[in-house]
């Protein structure tokens, strides 16, 4: 209002100026006009004086007296409206020096120029500042609803959270967030080997009390405690029923859920590079081959030497013994040669860190919102056995298993282009696959190309059909290789304690209908190579019909696969000695499919573990051409592999008087 009025002022300053000039030039003339008439006067006199002489003295006298009184009055001639329009003059004087006045006083507040234009622009602005006060002033009045305000529209503009959100629900879910961006701090910092405490999770006592209560959940969850193993299941049998379809010709897999986009690529590309690498590389001797192999004990080391409570255990465990002593003097010569050569590779061999299965650390997590509590089975039922079985349900989500088995498939499809080579542990394990085949044929050492345990390629056609697909299919991405490897990595150590610098290849394996892998250790029973599987982490990645449960023979109890349900248990005692109670088989799928993600994490780490070896360029084979290990036949079965490890070299070696 204050500017409105200053506008006024301006105008009626500039309409005023007029009047005040026509009435100078008014008052200009008037004296000039009675001089004039007196003049006339004097003359009309003269001549009546001539004529009227004693009455002309008379007169003159009057005319001199009212002239005095003119000059004395300051205003010769002056009529009284005359003297009313001086007045007049006088006030409107004064009051235009007045607004004047006020008009500058006015300019000078808002610092204009004397500029009608530039006024009204100011104004418009000042308007605005007005509006603002004035608004300003109204929120001021009402704080609350100012807070309301402001909350709502930050959650707008980020376009995270919605005016009708309540705070409590806008906490969580940034709490969530928090958790997540604090749980891989937290994992960056242990992978460094810092101890911090795990601000996440609940104190000791609340943990304990709620997995209490989880455990007396037990048979609701799915999990049966049996107290003799059913020697007729069938998975004992070996019952082979169909065969399994596949498809799919993506390369490349992006899934995740709750924002958290991952992608695992295609073990193709990956291998493409590492197979170029091997095929321009020189020939290894199996030596070299066998230095590479170490991250995995084979499912024939394994089973050879894992014969539970009975004659054969002492056998494997001798030729155990002499297989550790052996790859161990083995590995110094492949260390001193490598160290040359490779740059990595630690200078000491022996700085490689034990992991010992004190490190096994399950609790209650919390991934992607979802809670997360370690089941302990067997909790409460009195066992001698070191080996302790946890189970967490939902540790994937639906979407993670999801692109994982869509991921297997496709790996599965592109090395099912061509046929694979097959390879046995021994010619008596291929007799007595044979055999199942109802297929009377003599087996020579002809038939296995020579420094390996892979029959030749016409051989292994031949088998493929007579086997019909007589295996589960395996893949495998290792630690690096996606974002999710590295995800998976630190949501296992996070939920379970396992450190990823004691981890292996992430496995995936398929089961179709009617198969099923015999009961084996993951570890070396009487192995002295503390290089061997401590503990595994055994994903399902889906729901099975019928069948296809995991069963833990010595202990009692089998699990049934439910989708992202993980299962971790330890292969070996505290000192790193392999229990034979660990033994555990698949037993038969009924019905569907069964996929499952594996990894198994290692009482002591080396150089290879964890990394894509390169492939072996003995048999020679086309790029991308898969391979089946059959594993020794009384406690491993076939597998079907879409990347090439060594254990055909290291079998040959072990086997091959037996072989030639
Ligand atoms: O599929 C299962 O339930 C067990 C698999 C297993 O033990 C293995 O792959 O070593
Ligand atoms: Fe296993």
């Amino acid at each position: 209002m204050a500017r409105k009025r200053a506008h006024v002022s301006r105008s009626q300053k500039s309409n005023d100026n007029h009047p005040q000039k026509d009435q100078d030039v008014t008052l200009s003339q008037t004296p000039l006009s009675s001089l004039r008439g007196l003049l006339l006067l004097a003359l009309m006199i003269g001549l009546c004086g001539f004529l009227f002489y004693p009455d002309i003295s008379r007169l003159l006298k009057t005319l001199s007296s009212q002239k005095d009184k003119l000059i004395e009055s300051g205003d010769p001639g002056l009529t009284e409206s005359d003297k009313n329009s001086d007045l007049a003059k006088g006030d409107a004087e004064q009051d235009l020096e007045d607004e004047e006045k006020e008009d500058e006083d006015e300019y000078d507040l808002h610092g204009l120029e004397d500029d009608t234009e530039d006024a009204e622009n100011i104004l418009e602005k000042g308007k605005v500042a007005a509006d603002l006060d004035s608004a300003e002033e109204s929120t001021l009045g009402q704080e609350e609803g100012e807070f309301e305000v402001q909350e709502s529209t930050l959650g707008q503009g980020e376009g995270e959270l919605h005016p009708g959100l309540k705070f409590e629900e806008v906490h969580t879910e940034s709490e969530h967030e928090l958790e997540y961006e604090e749980f891989f701090l937290e994992e960056d910092k242990s992978n460094g080997h810092d101890s911090k405490p795990d601000k996440r999770n609940p104190p000791e006592d609340l943990m304990e009390s709620e997995l209490e209560e989880m455990q007396n959940e037990t048979d609701e969850l799915e999990v049966e405690v049996v107290d003799e193993f059913d020697e007729s299941s069938p998975a004992q049998a070996g019952e082979i029923e169909s065969g399994w379809k596949i498809s799919g010709d993506e390369s490349i897999i992006t899934f995740g859920g709750n924002g958290k986009e991952s992608t695992v690529l295609t073990s193709e590309a990956i291998d493409r590079s590492t197979r170029k690498h091997a095929t321009q590389s020189k020939p290894k001797t199996s030596q070299e081959n066998r230095s590479q192999s170490r991250d995995k004990p084979t499912k024939s080391q394994s089973s050879t030497s894992s014969k539970h409570k009975s004659s054969k255990s002492d056998k494997s465990k001798s030729s155990s013994n002499k297989r550790g002593e052996s790859k161990s003097s083995k590995s110094k010569r492949n260390v001193a040669s490598k160290t040359k050569t490779d740059p990595n590779l630690p200078a000491d061999f022996k700085d490689f860190k034990a992991s010992i299965v004190s490190m096994i650390d399950p609790k209650k997590t919390f991934i992607d919102g979802r809670r997360v509590p370690a089941v302990e089975l067997l909790a409460q039922k009195p066992t001698n056995s070191s080996v302790k079985v946890y189970l967490f349900d939902e540790f994937l989500s639906e979407g993670e298993a999801d692109g994982l088995m869509r991921a297997h498939d496709n790996h599965v499809a592109q090395a099912s282009l061509y046929d694979p080579f097959i390879c046995f542990d021994s010619i008596k394990t291929l007799r007595q696959h044979l055999k199942d085949a109802r297929k009377k044929i003599k087996v020579t050492p002809n038939d296995f190309i020579e420094g390996t345990t892979c029959v030749n390629a016409s051989f292994s056609l031949k088998l493929k059909k007579w086997f019909n697909g007589n295996w589960s299919y395996s893949t495998a991405f290792y630690p690096g290789e996606s974002p999710f490897s590295t995800v998976l990595e630190n949501r296992i150590h996070k939920a379970m304690g396992l450190p990823p610098s004691h981890g292996g290849k992430f496995q995936l394996t398929s089961y179709p209908v009617g198969k099923a892998y015999k009961t084996h250790t993951d570890c070396i029973v009487g192995g002295t190579d503390k290089r061997d599987r401590m503990a595994s982490v055994l994903v399902y990645l889906n729901d099975v019909a019928d069948g296809g449960k995991t069963e833990f023979p010595d202990l009692g109890i089998w699990v049934k696969p439910r989708k992202g349900r993980a299962l971790l248990w330890n292969n070996m005692d505290k000192a790193g000695k392999c229990e034979p109670e660990s033994r555990h088989e698949a037993s038969v799928v009924k019905s569907g499919q069964k996929y499952i993600l594996i990894r198994w994490y290692y009482h002591k780490n080396f150089y290879s573990l964890g990394k894509r070896p390169q492939e072996p360029v003995n048999p020679f084979r086309s790029e991308g051409q898969p391979r089946v290990s059959c594993d020794e036949y009384s406690q491993g079965s076939c597998r079907w592999y879409d990347e090439w490890g060594y254990d055909h070299l290291i079998e040959y070696e072990r086997n091959k008087y037996t072989l030639i």
